[in-house]
């Protein structure tokens, strides 16, 4: 569904001058340096799939998805979008894609949203019914009859969120491109968003790529992760798969009605930690399963309440950006 073949984005930037009047003299310069944004990326996004797209700030995810979108020209490299190139089949690729930008709306600020959507039905030639369709789904989906008649400029960030995705998804494009549909907002308005797309993922089949720095927006969407630093791709593979090549110790927390006498070693388990009646036990899930950690442990005491946890991806990132 999404090809990206070696792309590449280089920026030429004006060298700054130094000394007096170095904004004067950095006008008039025609010394140029290159700034690499992307750096020979590749990946090949499936119909379905749920891809995080992640990396420190100036990594280069922006400029990417404005590659894939059609906004930018790649100076190297081919993509595809449901087998349209953005750069040479623009209308084909507009129907395929529908793209959110966090920190910009696509809808006409003075306008009441209706009037937004209107226009997109027009510019995208959407026939009525269709039309009619997409807005009971999305009215009901995200909730949109709070605010249909208010101009966008006075709408909250969590509803002018919800109305950018709707106006993204009019047009029932198979693709999705968002570029931090969750900053600034609040944890309800984040967690209404984040159910939104689980649903078109899952019931509509839309192909989505989230940038994102919330971990939790990766930990409860995305099935996949590309990891990129300095325009290079680091990674690409599933969250279980990260947790597992990183290598961090799962941990299992038990709590015992009496504390254990002491601690019991075994093959796998990495460290343990008492404290009062809880047991915490880090341990390698590729040595030893946590059923037998569990079966151990019942010698060990009379377990009360049993708690597993998976290393965070937040924890995972901080290792790979090191
Ligand atoms: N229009 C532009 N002109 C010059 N340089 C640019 C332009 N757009 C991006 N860059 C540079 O390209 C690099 C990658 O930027 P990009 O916005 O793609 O990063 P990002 O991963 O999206 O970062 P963030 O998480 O901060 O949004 C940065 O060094 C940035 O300064």
């Amino acid at each position: 569904m999404i090809e990206a073949k070696h792309i590449e984005k280089s920026f030429f930037l004006t060298k700054a001058k130094e000394g007096r009047f170095a904004s004067l003299r950095t006008l008039f310069s025609r010394e140029r340096r290159e700034v690499k944004a992307v750096h020979d990326i590749s990946f090949s996004i499936d119909r379905g799939e749920f891809v995080g797209y992640i990396g420190p700030n100036g990594a280069g995810k922006s400029t990417t998805i404005k590659m894939l979108a059609g906004i930018l020209h790649p100076s190297q490299g081919e993509i595809r979008i449901g087998g349209y190139s953005p750069q040479r089949e623009r209308i084909q690729v507009a129907s395929q894609i529908g793209v959110v930008f966090g920190q910009r709306t696509q809808l006409w600020w003075d306008l009441p949203v209706r009037d937004s959507f209107e226009i997109l039905q027009a510019m995208y030639k959407i026939d009525d019914k269709a039309y009619r369709r997409s807005m009971e789904a999305y009215q009901e989906l995200l909730d949109l009859h709070e605010f249909l008649d208010t101009p966008v400029r006075k709408l909250s960030l969590g509803q002018r969120m919800r109305a950018d995705l709707a106006a993204a998804l009019l047009h029932d494009p198979p693709v999705l491109f968002l570029d931090e549909p969750t900053i600034g907002l609040d944890v309800v308005a984040k967690t209404r968003i984040r159910a939104f797309l689980k649903e078109v993922n899952q019931t509509q089949k839309k192909t989505i790529l989230l940038t994102t720095h919330d971990m939790d927006d990766i930990e409860q969407l995305c099935n996949r992760i590309i990891v990129i630093n300095h325009g290079k791709k680091m990674m690409d593979t599933s969250l279980a798969n990260l947790r597992h090549q990183i290598g961090l110790p799962s941990l299992v927390r038990i709590e015992f009605r009496q504390p254990p006498e002491k601690l019991y070693e075994l093959e796998g388990i990495e460290r343990m930690e008492l404290s009062e009646n809880v047991l915490s036990i880090y341990f390698d899930k590729g040595k030893i399963s946590s059923p037998r950690i569990l079966a151990e442990a019942a010698g060990w005491g009379e377990p009360l309440d049993i708690q597993m946890k998976e290393p965070g991806i937040e924890e995972i990132i901080r290792l790979i950006y090191r």
